[in-house]
């Protein structure tokens, strides 16, 4: 992260409901830092990239975080006989349309264009899955955010930062920008992403909350 902003203090951090070890199941260095911030121990794993494919029209964008974050999780879980899997997935959406990840500068640009003056969502899904006991939750938590207009000095200077590279809608809340602010106490962790306050929730609840899986991944 390029500053250290409030948003990486006093995050919250949870026991383990399992004595497997935690596997980030990620290749965003943001979900790292945060974890890492709220002092949990972990390993890293990035899913394969074809875990994030498979495209649905009709599909929302909580529905297709929840669904990415299942798939990156099952990929993960294939490959470990033990662990707490921990897979994410992150999406903005403005009137209507769902922003991934920019392919280039130009889609970040267009992206860019459609949030400046909007105000918009962030979704992140997030599965746990248990790979030792073959119980899984899936959530999914949204962040409202407010962007102000973007003056054009402003939009080709953040576009020439190359800052929005890798980041769903081309845009970093945590570069520090003050055009970009979340509403009311909605979570900014969510929107850099990985929901740091849900996801200890989650962790206490797990045993009660998870199912177990229908299909088991081995
Ligand atoms: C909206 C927003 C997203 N992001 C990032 C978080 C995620 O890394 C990324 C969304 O892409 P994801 O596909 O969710 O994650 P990823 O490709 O980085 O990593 P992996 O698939 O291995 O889990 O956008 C920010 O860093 N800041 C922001 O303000």
């Amino acid at each position: 992260m390029s500053k250290n902003l409030p948003l990486m203090e006093g995050l919250p951090r949870a026991q383990l409901p399992t004595d497997e070890p935690l596997i980030l199941a990620s290749g965003s260095p943001r979900r790292a830092e945060l974890l890492k911030a709220a002092g949990y121990e972990f390993q890293i794993q990035p899913a394969v990239d074809s875990a994030e494919c498979g495209i649905c029209s009709r599909e929302t964008a909580p529905e297709m975080v929840a669904r990415l974050a299942f798939q990156k999780a099952v990929d993960v879980v294939q490959k470990n006989r033990r662990g707490l899997i921990l897979a994410a997935d992150t999406l903005a959406a403005c009137q209507g349309k769902i922003l991934g990840k920019p392919d280039n500068r130009e889609h970040a640009e267009s992206m860019l264009r459609l949030l400046s003056g909007r105000d918009h969502d962030v979704y992140t899904g997030v599965c746990l899955w248990s790979a030792g006991t073959q119980r899984c939750y899936v959530d999914v938590v949204r962040s409202r955010l407010k962007m102000q207009s973007l003056s054009e000095e402003m939009l080709q200077d953040y576009l020439d930062s190359a800052l929005w590279d890798g980041k769903a809608g081309a845009f970093g809340y945590q570069d520090g920008n003050d055009w970009i602010e979340v509403v009311g106490q909605d979570s900014e962790s969510n929107v850099v992403g990985l929901p740091m306050e849900r996801l200890a929730e989650l962790l206490e609840k797990f045993d009660s909350l998870a199912d177990k899986v229908q299909k088991e991944v081995r």
